[in-house]
């Protein structure tokens, strides 16, 4: 089987493209495996492309335990770099189908050459039931919740997937291998959660550090820097648009007024091409 490896800030995957709608429940089984930074390619996940009825290619993300997610924005820049330069004859403007509906992209080339791409990553969802997050009401800004003897302060987002947003001093030096396992299977989130640990810098400039549900620490997280900025503009903590630093480089995030969708912008990297023989 031939695939693609890439990253975005060092999110990796293994790009997988298939001119038929592929069998998930086939791949989940892979994903462990080909993942595996030892005895597989190594990645964070699988992100598998095939033909869309509504858009111009469909996408969907398997994380490296094998569960499938619902999003993934750095999956998603890095598929929307293969298309435009191995499959749409370099057209800047396209439609990418994921789990949350058609998403549009843009590339910004110059001469063929990709320097970022930006994704429309959709409306947040607040509502706590449809999180999902076993907590009344209309939101979950800045909520408590205890673990182990710790009490965290959190807002709690949907950006199709479910985002975990604490507040923290220094998110460079936070234990995020101690706590991220804990509160990803929290029983407060059902579907469990992506947690990001940030610092607010100013109104615009965060650090992020983060646990990814299904995965452990990765080095980014699209959809979880998009919750960051919305959890961050929700608890007036920064503004709508800001610069979110992660461990291999940054992230520009606009949470839209007029539209109320958030905007991601930043770099997909290709690695290499390989045939996997497993
Ligand atoms: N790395 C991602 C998110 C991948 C999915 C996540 N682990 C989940 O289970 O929701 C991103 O860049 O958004």
């Amino acid at each position: 089987m031939k695939f693609t490896k890439m990253h975005g800030l060092g999110n990796d995957f293994v790009v997988i493209h298939t001119p038929f709608t592929p069998d998930f429940t086939e791949l989940a089984a892979l994903a462990p495996r080909i993942c595996d930074r030892h005895t597989g390619v190594g990645a964070d996940g699988i992100a598998v492309l095939y033909p869309s009825s509504v858009a111009d290619i469909a996408m969907r993300i398997i994380n490296s335990d094998g569960s499938i997610a619902e999003q993934c924005g750095n999956a998603m820049r890095c598929v929307a770099r293969y298309v435009y330069e191995r499959m749409n004859g370099l057209r800047k403007q396209f439609t990418i189908e994921s789990k949350i509906g058609v998403q549009p992209v843009w590339i910004e080339a110059e001469a063929g050459v990709v320097s970022r791409v930006r994704i429309d990553m959709g409306q947040p969802v607040l509502t706590p039931r449809e999180i999902p997050l076993q907590l009344p009401g209309e939101s979950a800004v800045e909520q408590t919740l205890s673990v182990e003897g710790r009490s965290f302060v959190y807002t709690a987002v949907s950006m199709g997937n479910p985002h975990m947003v604490i507040a923290v001093e220094d998110a460079t030096a936070f234990p995020v291998a101690k706590w991220g396992p804990l509160l990803e299977k929290h029983p407060l989130f059902p579907n469990k959660t992506n947690v990001e640990f940030v610092t607010y810098h100013s109104s615009d400039e965060a650090t992020m550090r983060v646990w990814e549900r299904g995965v452990g620490i990765t080095l980014a997280c699209g959809s979880g820097a998009c919750a960051t900025v919305v959890a961050g503009a929700l608890a007036g903590k920064c503004g709508r648009k800001v610069l979110v630093h992660l461990p291999a480089g940054d992230l520009f995030i606009e949470w839209c007024e007029e539209d109320d969708r958030v905007y991601m912008t930043g770099p997909a990297s290709f690695v290499y091409d390989g045939v996997w023989l497993g």
